[in-house]
């Protein structure tokens, strides 16, 4: 059976709640799916998989994390065409760029040939309890309905 990636960068746990989420959503609709920090492998696993989602917070002024670089850095290794890839994150709206780490991570990853969901997924903060349902749902229809978000 197809197997799927949902990897984070989370700081101070608001992406890795979003990620269990996701994991929730995708597990309920019968498939498998694996949950890492990005910290903890190389981005090349990614080619391992049916497909990816990928979670970074928001740093600096619409900047990624630190701990976000060498993933980040890494996908220039690699090709992605025939690969599907999705984006979430957590952010604070009081910035003049809500969630632009999870722009610049979908840029990214079109570069490189991923086909790359045009939905994303930008939560402030934490997903508030009507907002967690969204997350699984995100997570759900990215593994069994791929024509529709894509
Ligand atoms: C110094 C600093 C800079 C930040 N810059 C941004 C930003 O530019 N855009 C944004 O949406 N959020 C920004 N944030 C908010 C974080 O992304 C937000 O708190 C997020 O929930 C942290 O996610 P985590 O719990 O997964 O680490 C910033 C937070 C800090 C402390």
């Amino acid at each position: 059976m197809a197997k799927w990636l949902v990897a984070y960068a989370s700081m101070t746990g608001n992406t890795e709640e979003i990620a269990e989420l996701i994991v929730e959503g995708i597990t309920a609709s019968g498939h498998e799916a694996d949950l890492k920090s990005v910290t903890d492998f190389n981005a090349a696993e990614v080619l391992n998989y049916e497909g990816f989602m990928i979670g970074v917070y928001t740093w600096g002024d619409g900047e990624l994390p630190d701990e976000f670089l060498d993933f980040y850095e890494e996908l220039d290794e690699l090709d992605l065409h025939g690969k599907r890839a999705a984006v979430f994150g957590s952010g604070d709206t009081s910035y003049e760029q809500f969630c632009g780490a999870v722009d610049l991570t979908a840029e990214k990853l079109k570069e490189r040939g991923a086909e790359v969901s045009p939905e994303m997924l930008k939560i402030e903060y934490s997903p508030l309890e009507q907002e967690k349902e969204s997350c699984r749902d995100f997570g759900r229809r990215f593994v069994t309905a791929g024509a529709e978000i894509s």
